[in-house]
């Protein structure tokens, strides 16, 4: 995972929580790096465990804290420099949604290590879409909810997702069930 994603949860705890916290979660994760470089490649595992420690230490789920992350990450990525780019992709949630690949192609154009999911979008209907996500990695589903509520933010849009199909549960890849409507 490039160094932006850890970048993102450093900067999401230390605003939220503060520095010590911030040490206190790397620490406890075993992840003894000072800076993250945004453009740099790092182990998935390091997220993960970056995940878990702030779970203890914060006393939420990894589930809450991927959920809050997936939110914080599309306000974070707009003002780190992303914001043309995701203006680009779409004037609306489901535009957005449905430009997802097209997005991230353009940026793996550019920096070639990029390992994205895919998203596609079926049964679209005035106020809501199927949302299906396909990754090669594993445990970040929770991270989708986030982000589809913080599209919700971006373009004021009330929006409800529940999941419709689960890996765990043995589906293919992971579906969920996206009602919006614009404010
Ligand atoms: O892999 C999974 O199964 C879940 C990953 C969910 C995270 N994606 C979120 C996609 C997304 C969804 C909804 C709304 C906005 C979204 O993201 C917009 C976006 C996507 C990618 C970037 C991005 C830009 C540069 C990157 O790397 C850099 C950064 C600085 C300098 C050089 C490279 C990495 C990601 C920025 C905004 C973005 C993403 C972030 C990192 C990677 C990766 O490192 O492979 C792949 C995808």
């Amino acid at each position: 995972m490039y160094g932006l994603v850890n970048k993102a949860i450093q900067d999401m705890v230390c605003n939220r929580f503060g520095e010590e916290t911030w040490k206190e979660i790397k620490h406890k994760a075993e992840v003894d790096v000072d800076v993250f470089l945004s453009m740099e490649g790092y182990p998935d595992d390091m997220t993960h465990k970056l995940v878990k420690a702030a779970s203890v230490v914060l006393s939420l789920s990894p589930k809450q804290i991927m959920q809050a992350f997936g939110e914080f990450w599309v306000q974070y990525t707009a003002q780190e420099g992303y914001g043309e780019m995701m203006d680009m992709s779409g004037d609306t949630l489901p535009e957005f949604l449905e430009n997802l690949d097209n997005l991230h192609a353009r940026v793996g154009v550019s920096f070639p290590k990029l390992q994205p999911p895919s998203f596609e979008c079926t049964d679209m209907e005035e106020n809501s879409l199927s949302l299906h996500y396909r990754s090669d990695r594993e445990g970040l589903t929770p991270m989708i909810l986030g982000l589809v509520k913080g599209l919700g933010t971006r373009f004021d849009t009330e929006v409800h997702i529940t999941q419709t199909q689960s890996r765990d549960e043995g589906a293919e890849h992971d579906e969920f069930l996206v009602i919006y409507k614009p404010n």
